[in-house]
């Protein structure tokens, strides 16, 4: 299962589930269902040694490289099929693939997730818990005139609804920009008994109910997902209701932001699917913060220093987010 381990802080600790590591600091490849490098230049999904790997391009040299890397429960299979690599531990499937750079996403951006999905519903795994999409020019017009970002989501959404009823749900995501080019995305899933609960936000239309203004199709995610005692929480802005707040403030949209999640995974909200209740700020662990302008790094670091555990293993990329008024976005795990 899922869990991050940054080796920067925490040398000693490695959990089941996902973990950040040091860029170089490598665990034993038995124990691992995949590896994603966070780094300056990407590379396309492979098996190294055995292992799915792919390099997303992420970071600038102002931020050190890292690795996010899932664990295995149990014994792997991995392999590639076309342009998918994957490992499955009879609990979890973890599957990645690459768009390269094109003119138009949609139709590459369904073909990529309608063969990811035929993959996980053949090979038992069709609980989709969370999904990455990483995004090159997120906020540039394809060739259409289209935001990339609208023209990704199309199609991700096309390949959603055919498989509609055999994928079980939408679940929780993140939709975010690289310093790169193409789309990288990578998911982990479930077996169909897994207990899954997807979660929305009550300060926040849902995300597949976006208004057609945003785009053709609307984004295909969950707030948050909750399996297996683990919350995945998704990719979390500055939006009320659907509509971005504090345009310009990178202040107004750190609160609201870490609003939105305190609501989330309050015991009102997540206490509905978890007999013990809800969490708080605090419990947050493996946390990506997303800055979309680099001077509001900073700030937006000491405020995330105020707010979560000093125990909460932090990482701060600067990238474009998937509005152009956006200025910053935070996903975490708790587990
Ligand atoms: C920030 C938002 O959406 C972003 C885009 C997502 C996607 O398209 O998968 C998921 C979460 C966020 O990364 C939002 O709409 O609130």
């Amino acid at each position: 299962m899922p869990s991050f381990v940054d080796l920067r802080n925490s040398p000693s600790e490695i959990r089941p589930n996902i973990k950040f590591e040091q860029q170089g600091e490598h665990s034993d490849s038995q124990n691992i269902l995949a590896r994603v490098a966070f780094e300056k230049n990407g590379f396309a999904p492979e098996l190294h040694k055995g292992v799915p790997t792919l390099g997303v391009p992420m970071t600038t040299e102002t931020e050190p490289g890292f690795q996010e890397v899932f664990a295995a429960s149990g014994p792997v299979v991995a392999g590639r099929e076309g342009n998918l690599v994957y490992a499955v531990d009879g609990r979890h499937l973890f599957c990645a693939v690459q768009v390269v750079e094109r003119d138009i996403y949609r139709d590459a951006a369904r073909i990529a997730y309608d063969s990811a999905f035929e993959l996980a519903t053949r090979l038992g795994y069709p609980n989709i818990l969370r999904m990455w999409n990483l995004v090159g020019g997120i906020i540039d017009d394809n060739a259409d005139g289209v935001e990339i970002y609208r023209d990704f989501c199309a199609g991700r959404s096309e390949a959603f609804a055919l498989w509609s009823g055999r994928i079980l749900h939408i679940p929780a995501a993140t939709g975010i920009g690289t310093r790169g080019n193409g789309v990288y995305l990578y998911f982990i899933s479930g077996r169909a008994d897994a207990e899954v609960h997807h979660l929305e936000n009550p300060r926040q239309t849902p995300a597949y109910h976006y208004p057609e203004s945003y785009g053709p199709k609307s984004p295909s995610f969950a707030r948050a997902t909750f399996a297996d005692g683990i919350l995945y929480i998704s990719g979390t802005a500055s939006i009320l209701g659907d509509e971005t707040v504090h345009k310009g403030d990178i202040s107004g949209q750190v609160d609201v932001t870490l609003e939105n999640i305190a609501t989330l995974i309050s015991t009102e909200n997540l206490g509905k699917v978890r007999p013990e209740g809800g969490y708080s700020l605090q419990d947050l662990d493996l946390i990506k913060v997303y800055v979309s302008r680099p001077e509001d790094i900073p700030y937006v670091r000491s405020r995330c220093k105020e707010v979560f555990s000093p125990d909460a293993r932090v990482v701060y990329l600067n990238v474009d987010i998937c509005r152009p008024d956006l200025l910053v976005e935070i996903e975490a795990i708790v587990q």
